[in-house]
Protein backbone atom coordinates (compact mmCIF):
# COMPACT_ATOMS: atom_id res chain seq x y z
CA UNK A 1 0.00 0.00 0.00
CA UNK A 2 0.87 3.50 -0.44
CA UNK A 3 0.27 6.30 1.14
CA UNK A 4 0.35 10.37 0.92
CA UNK A 5 0.80 11.71 3.90
CA UNK A 6 -2.21 14.28 4.68
CA UNK A 7 -3.56 13.14 1.83
CA UNK A 8 -1.83 15.22 -0.55
CA UNK A 9 -2.19 15.34 -4.24
CA UNK A 10 -5.31 12.79 -3.90
CA UNK A 11 -8.43 13.47 -5.96
CA UNK A 12 -10.83 12.46 -3.22
CA UNK A 13 -14.54 12.72 -5.24
CA UNK A 14 -15.93 14.72 -7.95
CA UNK A 15 -17.96 17.96 -7.51
CA UNK A 16 -19.16 20.61 -9.92
CA UNK A 17 -19.34 22.97 -7.21
CA UNK A 18 -15.86 24.92 -7.26
CA UNK A 19 -12.50 24.18 -8.45
CA UNK A 20 -9.14 26.12 -8.18
CA UNK A 21 -6.68 25.17 -11.22
CA UNK A 22 -3.60 27.28 -12.20
CA UNK A 23 -4.39 28.97 -9.11
CA UNK A 24 -7.78 30.35 -10.33
CA UNK A 25 -10.92 29.56 -8.04
CA UNK A 26 -14.13 29.27 -9.47
CA UNK A 27 -17.31 29.08 -8.22
CA UNK A 28 -19.81 26.58 -10.39
CA UNK A 29 -17.56 28.21 -13.53
CA UNK A 30 -17.30 31.55 -12.42
CA UNK A 31 -14.22 33.29 -10.99
CA UNK A 32 -13.62 34.23 -7.78
CA UNK A 33 -12.90 37.95 -9.70
CA UNK A 34 -16.07 38.45 -11.42
CA UNK A 35 -17.69 37.29 -7.99
CA UNK A 36 -15.75 39.77 -6.11
CA UNK A 37 -15.97 42.82 -7.93
CA UNK A 38 -19.84 42.19 -8.91
CA UNK A 39 -21.62 40.48 -7.13
CA UNK A 40 -23.73 39.70 -3.55
CA UNK A 41 -22.73 37.18 -0.71
CA UNK A 42 -26.42 35.95 -1.50
CA UNK A 43 -26.20 35.33 -5.06
CA UNK A 44 -22.84 33.58 -4.59
CA UNK A 45 -24.70 31.30 -2.23
CA UNK A 46 -27.45 30.69 -4.16
CA UNK A 47 -24.63 29.82 -7.33
CA UNK A 48 -23.13 27.28 -5.05
CA UNK A 49 -26.34 25.69 -4.01
CA UNK A 50 -28.23 25.64 -7.86
CA UNK A 51 -24.58 26.10 -10.14
CA UNK A 52 -26.12 29.01 -11.60
CA UNK A 53 -27.12 32.81 -10.77
CA UNK A 54 -29.96 33.70 -10.27
CA UNK A 55 -32.20 36.17 -11.90
CA UNK A 56 -33.85 39.06 -10.37
CA UNK A 57 -37.03 37.62 -8.74
CA UNK A 58 -35.11 34.28 -7.81
CA UNK A 59 -32.44 36.06 -5.84
CA UNK A 60 -35.20 38.58 -4.35
CA UNK A 61 -37.13 35.86 -3.29
CA UNK A 62 -33.86 33.82 -1.73
CA UNK A 63 -32.88 36.46 -0.06
CA UNK A 64 -36.38 37.18 2.02
CA UNK A 65 -36.31 33.47 2.38
CA UNK A 66 -32.79 33.85 4.26
CA UNK A 67 -34.23 37.30 6.29
CA UNK A 68 -37.13 35.41 7.54
CA UNK A 69 -34.92 32.49 8.56
CA UNK A 70 -32.69 34.39 11.03
CA UNK A 71 -34.49 34.19 13.84
CA UNK A 72 -32.98 30.96 16.21
CA UNK A 73 -35.23 29.19 18.53
CA UNK A 74 -35.57 30.68 22.29
CA UNK A 75 -34.02 27.23 23.07
CA UNK A 76 -30.70 28.61 21.40
CA UNK A 77 -30.45 31.47 23.36
CA UNK A 78 -31.61 30.05 26.91
CA UNK A 79 -28.55 27.32 25.87
CA UNK A 80 -26.08 30.69 25.00
CA UNK A 81 -27.26 32.17 28.74
CA UNK A 82 -26.66 28.63 30.38
CA UNK A 83 -22.90 28.71 30.56
CA UNK A 84 -20.12 30.75 31.35
CA UNK A 85 -19.67 32.54 27.54
CA UNK A 86 -16.42 34.33 28.98
CA UNK A 87 -14.74 30.89 28.98
CA UNK A 88 -15.75 29.26 25.80
CA UNK A 89 -14.15 30.04 22.57
CA UNK A 90 -17.50 30.84 20.23
CA UNK A 91 -16.32 28.57 17.82
CA UNK A 92 -16.55 26.15 20.23
CA UNK A 93 -19.95 27.86 21.23
CA UNK A 94 -21.35 27.94 17.37
CA UNK A 95 -20.34 24.17 17.01
CA UNK A 96 -22.85 23.42 20.20
CA UNK A 97 -25.42 25.75 19.29
CA UNK A 98 -25.88 24.52 15.47
CA UNK A 99 -25.92 20.66 16.98
CA UNK A 100 -28.99 22.23 19.32
CA UNK A 101 -30.57 23.72 16.68
CA UNK A 102 -31.01 20.09 14.84
CA UNK A 103 -32.79 19.00 18.14
CA UNK A 104 -35.47 22.08 17.30
CA UNK A 105 -35.50 21.38 13.77
CA UNK A 106 -39.17 18.58 13.18
CA UNK A 107 -37.28 18.32 9.68
CA UNK A 108 -33.91 17.16 11.37
CA UNK A 109 -33.43 13.70 9.83
CA UNK A 110 -35.91 13.65 6.89
CA UNK A 111 -33.53 12.83 4.04
CA UNK A 112 -35.82 14.31 1.10
CA UNK A 113 -33.86 16.69 -0.93
CA UNK A 114 -36.66 19.62 -1.14
CA UNK A 115 -36.53 19.30 3.22
CA UNK A 116 -32.78 19.13 2.80
CA UNK A 117 -32.95 22.60 0.61
CA UNK A 118 -35.04 24.13 3.49
CA UNK A 119 -32.99 22.72 5.85
CA UNK A 120 -29.88 24.61 4.29
CA UNK A 121 -31.47 28.13 4.07
CA UNK A 122 -32.47 27.75 7.89
CA UNK A 123 -28.83 27.13 8.59
CA UNK A 124 -27.18 29.56 6.55
CA UNK A 125 -29.87 32.41 7.65
CA UNK A 126 -29.36 31.15 11.64
CA UNK A 127 -25.63 30.85 11.75
CA UNK A 128 -24.74 34.51 11.34
CA UNK A 129 -27.46 35.16 14.26
CA UNK A 130 -25.90 32.28 16.60
CA UNK A 131 -21.96 34.14 16.01
CA UNK A 132 -23.91 37.63 16.65
CA UNK A 133 -25.66 36.63 19.67
CA UNK A 134 -22.73 34.98 21.03
CA UNK A 135 -20.84 37.62 20.89
CA UNK A 136 -23.75 40.07 22.78
CA UNK A 137 -24.56 37.78 25.31
CA UNK A 138 -21.00 37.68 26.84
CA UNK A 139 -20.87 41.32 26.82
CA UNK A 140 -24.31 41.45 28.75
CA UNK A 141 -26.38 42.41 26.16
CA UNK A 142 -29.20 41.43 24.42
CA UNK A 143 -29.25 39.59 20.98
CA UNK A 144 -30.37 42.02 18.44
CA UNK A 145 -32.95 40.57 15.52
CA UNK A 146 -32.39 40.87 12.27
CA UNK A 147 -33.99 43.34 10.18
CA UNK A 148 -35.93 42.39 6.93
CA UNK A 149 -34.52 44.60 4.20
CA UNK A 150 -30.83 44.46 5.18
CA UNK A 151 -28.24 42.26 3.03
CA UNK A 152 -26.86 39.30 4.63
CA UNK A 153 -23.54 41.08 5.23
CA UNK A 154 -25.19 44.09 6.51
CA UNK A 155 -27.42 42.07 8.75
CA UNK A 156 -24.76 40.56 9.69
CA UNK A 157 -23.22 43.36 11.25
CA UNK A 158 -26.16 45.07 12.58
CA UNK A 159 -26.84 42.10 14.75
CA UNK A 160 -23.55 42.08 16.12
CA UNK A 161 -23.42 46.27 16.71
CA UNK A 162 -27.33 47.28 16.99
CA UNK A 163 -26.65 49.69 14.05
CA UNK A 164 -27.01 49.47 10.36
CA UNK A 165 -23.28 49.43 9.17
CA UNK A 166 -21.22 51.97 7.05
CA UNK A 167 -21.28 51.22 3.06
CA UNK A 168 -17.96 50.43 3.10
CA UNK A 169 -18.03 48.21 6.59
CA UNK A 170 -20.92 46.19 4.75
CA UNK A 171 -19.34 46.04 1.18
CA UNK A 172 -16.32 44.61 3.26
CA UNK A 173 -18.25 41.83 4.91
CA UNK A 174 -20.00 40.97 1.63
CA UNK A 175 -16.56 40.47 0.15
CA UNK A 176 -15.07 38.80 2.68
CA UNK A 177 -18.16 36.25 2.66
CA UNK A 178 -17.90 35.61 -0.92
CA UNK A 179 -14.08 35.01 -0.91
CA UNK A 180 -14.74 32.55 1.71
CA UNK A 181 -17.88 30.74 0.46
CA UNK A 182 -16.43 27.80 -0.76
CA UNK A 183 -12.74 26.10 -1.47
CA UNK A 184 -12.80 22.39 -2.99
CA UNK A 185 -12.30 20.15 -0.87
CA UNK A 186 -10.58 22.01 1.77
CA UNK A 187 -10.23 20.05 5.11
CA UNK A 188 -13.73 21.30 7.01
CA UNK A 189 -15.93 20.73 3.37
CA UNK A 190 -14.03 17.20 3.35
CA UNK A 191 -15.01 16.42 6.72
CA UNK A 192 -18.93 17.43 6.45
CA UNK A 193 -18.99 15.20 3.26
CA UNK A 194 -17.56 12.16 5.03
CA UNK A 195 -19.81 13.12 7.63
CA UNK A 196 -23.29 12.83 5.79
CA UNK A 197 -22.00 10.14 3.48
CA UNK A 198 -22.51 7.72 5.98
CA UNK A 199 -26.35 9.16 5.33
CA UNK A 200 -25.98 11.37 8.85
CA UNK A 201 -28.17 14.29 8.48
CA UNK A 202 -27.20 18.05 7.72
CA UNK A 203 -26.66 19.40 11.07
CA UNK A 204 -24.39 16.51 11.89
CA UNK A 205 -22.32 17.41 8.58
CA UNK A 206 -21.99 20.93 9.68
CA UNK A 207 -21.40 20.72 13.47
CA UNK A 208 -18.35 18.33 12.46
CA UNK A 209 -17.53 20.68 9.58
CA UNK A 210 -17.42 23.37 12.55
CA UNK A 211 -14.75 21.42 14.54
CA UNK A 212 -12.49 21.00 11.66
CA UNK A 213 -12.68 24.61 10.75
CA UNK A 214 -11.45 25.74 14.22
CA UNK A 215 -8.51 24.38 14.24
CA UNK A 216 -5.45 26.72 13.69
CA UNK A 217 -4.41 24.81 10.41
CA UNK A 218 -7.63 25.90 8.82
CA UNK A 219 -10.13 28.85 9.52
CA UNK A 220 -8.28 28.88 13.07
CA UNK A 221 -5.18 30.98 11.55
CA UNK A 222 -6.93 34.43 11.60
CA UNK A 223 -7.41 34.97 14.84
CA UNK A 224 -3.94 33.52 15.35
CA UNK A 225 -2.87 36.05 12.76
CA UNK A 226 -3.96 39.22 14.75
CA UNK A 227 -2.57 37.31 17.83
CA UNK A 228 0.60 37.62 16.13
CA UNK A 229 0.24 41.43 14.71
CA UNK A 230 -0.88 42.60 18.27
CA UNK A 231 2.29 40.21 19.87
CA UNK A 232 4.56 42.34 17.43
CA UNK A 233 3.09 45.16 17.86
CA UNK A 234 5.48 48.21 16.03
CA UNK A 235 6.28 47.96 12.22
CA UNK A 236 9.81 47.85 13.27
CA UNK A 237 9.37 44.58 15.19
CA UNK A 238 7.84 42.49 12.20
CA UNK A 239 10.78 40.87 10.59
CA UNK A 240 12.97 40.12 13.83
CA UNK A 241 9.61 38.85 15.50
CA UNK A 242 8.84 36.26 12.45
CA UNK A 243 12.89 35.14 12.31
CA UNK A 244 12.86 34.02 15.46
CA UNK A 245 9.21 32.69 15.12
CA UNK A 246 11.33 30.29 12.20
CA UNK A 247 14.90 29.78 13.71
CA UNK A 248 12.41 28.32 16.68
CA UNK A 249 10.75 25.91 13.64
CA UNK A 250 7.48 27.95 14.61
CA UNK A 251 5.04 28.69 11.64
CA UNK A 252 3.97 32.08 10.55
CA UNK A 253 0.35 32.17 10.83
CA UNK A 254 -1.76 32.82 7.86
CA UNK A 255 1.08 32.04 5.40
CA UNK A 256 1.17 28.37 2.87
CA UNK A 257 -1.04 27.01 1.78
CA UNK A 258 -1.40 23.00 0.53
CA UNK A 259 -3.01 23.59 -3.03
CA UNK A 260 -1.86 27.27 -3.83
CA UNK A 261 2.26 27.77 -4.20
CA UNK A 262 2.45 30.54 -6.16
CA UNK A 263 -0.33 32.97 -4.46
CA UNK A 264 -3.86 32.88 -3.06
CA UNK A 265 -6.29 34.35 -5.64
CA UNK A 266 -8.08 35.54 -2.12
CA UNK A 267 -5.33 36.95 -0.67
CA UNK A 268 -5.54 40.14 -2.71
CA UNK A 269 -8.85 41.63 -1.77
CA UNK A 270 -8.19 40.93 1.40
CA UNK A 271 -5.18 42.72 1.09
CA UNK A 272 -6.87 45.67 -0.63
CA UNK A 273 -9.66 45.75 1.96
CA UNK A 274 -6.89 45.90 4.88
CA UNK A 275 -5.14 48.09 3.15
CA UNK A 276 -8.07 51.03 2.76
CA UNK A 277 -9.86 49.92 6.35
CA UNK A 278 -6.23 50.47 8.07
CA UNK A 279 -5.70 53.89 6.39
CA UNK A 280 -9.26 54.86 7.28
CA UNK A 281 -8.90 54.24 10.90
CA UNK A 282 -5.63 55.63 11.12
CA UNK A 283 -3.85 52.29 12.33
CA UNK A 284 -1.91 51.97 9.01
CA UNK A 285 0.51 49.99 10.93
CA UNK A 286 -1.34 46.58 10.79
CA UNK A 287 -0.88 46.62 7.18
CA UNK A 288 2.32 47.49 7.05
CA UNK A 289 3.60 45.04 9.58
CA UNK A 290 1.58 42.60 7.39
CA UNK A 291 3.22 43.39 3.92
CA UNK A 292 6.46 43.40 5.51
CA UNK A 293 5.96 39.87 7.36
CA UNK A 294 4.34 38.35 3.97
CA UNK A 295 7.21 40.11 1.52
CA UNK A 296 9.87 38.12 3.76
CA UNK A 297 8.34 34.43 4.27
CA UNK A 298 7.95 34.65 0.64
CA UNK A 299 11.29 35.67 0.13
CA UNK A 300 12.35 33.31 2.79
CA UNK A 301 10.83 30.49 2.21
CA UNK A 302 8.87 30.41 -0.67
CA UNK A 303 5.45 30.58 0.97
CA UNK A 304 2.36 33.35 -0.41
CA UNK A 305 -0.23 34.67 2.17
CA UNK A 306 -3.50 32.50 2.53
CA UNK A 307 -7.25 33.94 2.83
CA UNK A 308 -6.47 34.60 6.56
CA UNK A 309 -3.69 36.64 6.52
CA UNK A 310 -5.31 40.10 5.28
CA UNK A 311 -8.69 38.94 6.76
CA UNK A 312 -7.27 39.34 10.28
CA UNK A 313 -6.45 43.38 9.68
CA UNK A 314 -9.83 43.21 7.65
CA UNK A 315 -12.26 42.32 10.36
CA UNK A 316 -10.02 44.10 13.25
CA UNK A 317 -10.21 47.04 11.45
CA UNK A 318 -14.24 46.83 11.69
CA UNK A 319 -14.04 46.59 15.55
CA UNK A 320 -14.47 42.95 15.33
CA UNK A 321 -13.84 40.56 18.46
CA UNK A 322 -10.58 38.81 17.09
CA UNK A 323 -12.06 35.62 18.49
CA UNK A 324 -15.04 36.09 15.99
CA UNK A 325 -12.64 36.02 13.01
CA UNK A 326 -13.22 32.15 12.46
CA UNK A 327 -16.99 32.11 13.61
CA UNK A 328 -17.13 34.89 10.49
CA UNK A 329 -15.56 32.47 8.66
CA UNK A 330 -17.92 29.65 9.59
CA UNK A 331 -20.62 32.11 8.98
CA UNK A 332 -19.46 32.25 5.18
CA UNK A 333 -17.98 28.65 4.53
CA UNK A 334 -21.03 26.96 5.52
CA UNK A 335 -22.87 28.04 2.39
CA UNK A 336 -19.79 25.70 0.83
CA UNK A 337 -20.28 22.69 3.38
CA UNK A 338 -24.17 23.36 2.51
CA UNK A 339 -24.01 23.01 -1.15
CA UNK A 340 -21.49 19.57 -0.72
CA UNK A 341 -23.66 18.20 1.43
CA UNK A 342 -26.50 18.70 -1.14
CA UNK A 343 -23.82 17.61 -3.22
CA UNK A 344 -22.93 14.42 -1.32
CA UNK A 345 -26.29 12.89 -1.40
CA UNK A 346 -27.14 12.97 -4.72
CA UNK A 347 -24.68 10.67 -5.77
CA UNK A 348 -23.56 9.16 -2.10
CA UNK A 349 -21.13 6.53 -1.46
CA UNK A 350 -19.81 5.66 2.16
CA UNK A 351 -16.16 7.54 1.96
CA UNK A 352 -13.91 4.85 3.70
CA UNK A 353 -10.33 4.67 2.35
CA UNK A 354 -7.75 2.50 3.87
CA UNK A 355 -4.72 3.04 6.23
CA UNK A 356 -1.21 1.36 6.08
CA UNK A 357 -0.82 -0.22 9.65
CA UNK A 358 2.69 0.22 10.55
CA UNK A 359 2.24 -0.79 14.32
CA UNK A 360 3.68 -3.97 16.35
CA UNK A 361 3.61 -7.44 14.19
CA UNK A 362 0.91 -9.61 15.43
CA UNK A 363 1.21 -10.54 19.46
CA UNK A 364 0.06 -13.27 22.04
CA UNK A 365 -2.53 -12.50 23.79
CA UNK A 366 -1.20 -12.73 27.70
CA UNK A 367 -3.90 -13.18 30.37
CA UNK A 368 -3.76 -10.38 32.75
CA UNK A 369 -2.70 -12.20 35.88
CA UNK A 370 0.57 -12.78 33.98
CA UNK A 371 1.36 -9.67 32.53
C1 LIG B 1 -8.41 28.75 5.05
C2 LIG B 1 -7.25 27.94 5.29
O1 LIG B 1 -7.33 26.86 5.86
S1 LIG B 1 -5.76 28.47 4.65
C3 LIG B 1 -4.56 27.77 5.73
C4 LIG B 1 -4.61 28.39 7.09
N1 LIG B 1 -3.53 27.89 7.94
C5 LIG B 1 -2.45 28.60 8.24
O2 LIG B 1 -2.28 29.74 7.81
C6 LIG B 1 -1.46 27.96 9.17
C7 LIG B 1 -0.04 28.15 8.68
N2 LIG B 1 0.22 27.36 7.51
C8 LIG B 1 0.43 26.01 7.57
O3 LIG B 1 0.51 25.43 8.66
C9 LIG B 1 0.60 25.22 6.30
O4 LIG B 1 1.14 26.03 5.28
C10 LIG B 1 -0.73 24.61 5.82
C11 LIG B 1 -1.35 23.81 6.96
C12 LIG B 1 -1.69 25.69 5.39
C13 LIG B 1 -0.45 23.69 4.63
O5 LIG B 1 0.27 22.66 5.12
P1 LIG B 1 1.00 21.53 4.26
O6 LIG B 1 0.59 21.55 2.85
O7 LIG B 1 0.80 20.26 5.03
O8 LIG B 1 2.48 21.98 4.32
P2 LIG B 1 3.53 21.57 5.45
O9 LIG B 1 3.03 21.96 6.80
O10 LIG B 1 3.90 20.16 5.22
O11 LIG B 1 4.71 22.54 5.08
C14 LIG B 1 5.65 22.34 4.02
C15 LIG B 1 6.90 23.10 4.38
O12 LIG B 1 6.63 24.49 4.45
C16 LIG B 1 6.81 24.98 5.78
N3 LIG B 1 5.69 25.82 6.10
C17 LIG B 1 4.41 25.66 5.70
N4 LIG B 1 3.66 26.65 6.18
C18 LIG B 1 4.47 27.43 6.91
C19 LIG B 1 4.26 28.58 7.65
N5 LIG B 1 3.05 29.12 7.74
N6 LIG B 1 5.30 29.15 8.28
C20 LIG B 1 6.53 28.61 8.19
N7 LIG B 1 6.79 27.49 7.48
C21 LIG B 1 5.77 26.91 6.86
C22 LIG B 1 6.82 23.73 6.66
O13 LIG B 1 7.52 23.95 7.85
C23 LIG B 1 7.46 22.74 5.76
O14 LIG B 1 8.84 23.02 5.73
P3 LIG B 1 9.93 21.83 5.60
O15 LIG B 1 9.62 21.16 4.29
O16 LIG B 1 11.20 22.56 5.65
O17 LIG B 1 9.66 20.93 6.76
O1 LIG C 1 -8.38 24.73 0.82
C1 LIG C 1 -7.76 24.65 1.89
O2 LIG C 1 -6.99 23.72 2.18
C2 LIG C 1 -7.89 25.71 2.90
C3 LIG C 1 -8.50 26.97 2.37
O3 LIG C 1 -7.86 27.81 1.79
C4 LIG C 1 -9.93 27.14 2.55
O4 LIG C 1 -10.61 26.26 3.09
O5 LIG C 1 -10.45 28.20 2.15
Amino acid sequence: MSTAKGLEGIVATQSSVSSIINDQLTYAGYTIDDLAENSSFEEVVFLLWNLRLPNQSELDQFKHDLSINMTLPEAVIDHLHSYDLSTVHPMAALRSAVSILGLHDDEADVMEQASNKRKAVRLQAKIATIVTAFARIRKGKEPIQPKENLSFAANFLYMLNGEKPKDIEEEAINKALILHADHELNASTFTARVCVATLSDIYSGVTAAIGALKGPLHGGANERVMEMLTDIGDEDRAIPYVKEKMANQEKIMGMGHRVYKNGDPRAKYLKRMSKELTKITEQPKWYNMSVSIEDYIKEEKGLPANVDFYSASVYHSLGIDHDLFTPIFATSRVSGWLAHILEQYDNNRLIRPRSEYVGPETQTYIPIENR
